[in-house]
């Protein structure tokens, strides 16, 4: 299997908090999620990915390319913001077109892109909408268009369900993973739930304080760590760890 992204021995600092030497390979066509407590840097985590920070050292590698120098938008990622960032005063259509009219691309290919995309997405029927107006579902999903449009390699999501109701959910984790497939897109995403990145996710890292302590493949998570704060964090019985 090829690497896709890795991260290696990463330092950024944020003033009071920093991520500490994260080491990172992430697999073509993987999902991985991240959990951890809050304020333990998953998100930070994300944003070095994608190329929010410039403060950064050690090595984040793209398609075995070196990106410290690459800006964000040569980055090949897509992120969906946990509260889809969708801008407000634009209709649904020009949100998910945003991105290739500022790559200029003309007319008649961004109609046909959307129109792909709104089909396989279901939202053909809200692309006249305002964020204002959409449901969370509909705004997750049109955010979800809004990064695939672009035909991103990687796709990056921050706690994506969070704000989704639980048969919403369900119906976005089939969605998702049948986009990991249409378009074989890698995915890193964050969460809260553990069940969730059980169900989503072939392997699953643990954060804790700015350090990724632990990947581990996803039906092996709740086994014991030799870490007995992941240990806690994942509520693995203290008689079962503590050897
Ligand atoms: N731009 C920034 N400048 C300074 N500190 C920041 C910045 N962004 C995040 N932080 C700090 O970094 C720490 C980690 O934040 P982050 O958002 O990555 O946590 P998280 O694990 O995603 O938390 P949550 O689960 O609550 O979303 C927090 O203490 C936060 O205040």
């Amino acid at each position: 299997m090829k690497k896709l992204i890795e991260v290696e021995n990463f330092y950024m600092n944020l003033g009071s908090f920093s991520l500490k030497n994260i080491n990172l390979d992430i697999y073509e066509n993987e999902i991985v999620a991240i959990l951890g407590k809050t304020g333990s840097g998953k998100t930070v985590l994300l944003e070095s990915i994608a190329g929010f920070y410039k403060n950064c050292c050690g090595s984040i590698k793209i398609d075995s390319k070196k990106v410290s120098d690459t800006p964000i938008e040569n980055r090949n990622i897509g992120f969906v913001y946990q509260d889809f960032g969708l801008f407000p005063h634009m209709s649904v259509f020009d949100n998910i077109s945003y991105g290739l009219k500022m790559q200029k691309k003309d007319k008649m290919f961004i109609r046909e892109t959307v129109k792909k995309i709104s089909e396989t997405l279901s939202i053909s029927n809200i692309l006249h909408q305002y964020p204002g107006t959409l449901s969370g579902g509909e705004k997750q999903r049109t955010a979800l268009a809004r990064a695939l449009v672009l035909k991103p390699k990687i796709l990056l999501m921050d706690e994506p369900f969070s704000a989704l109701d639980p048969i919403t959910k369900e119906k976005m984790y089939v969605q998702i993973k049948e986009i990991n497939k249409i378009f074989r897109c890698t995915i890193l995403f964050v969460t809260h739930d553990f069940n969730e990145a059980q169900i989503m996710a072939n392997r699953i890292g643990i954060m804790i304080n700015g350090e990724l302590r632990r990947i581990r493949k996803s039906i092996n998570l709740f086994e014991k760590y030799k870490d007995d704060e992941i240990n806690k964090f994942l509520g693995i019985r203290e008689e079962l760890y503590s050897d």
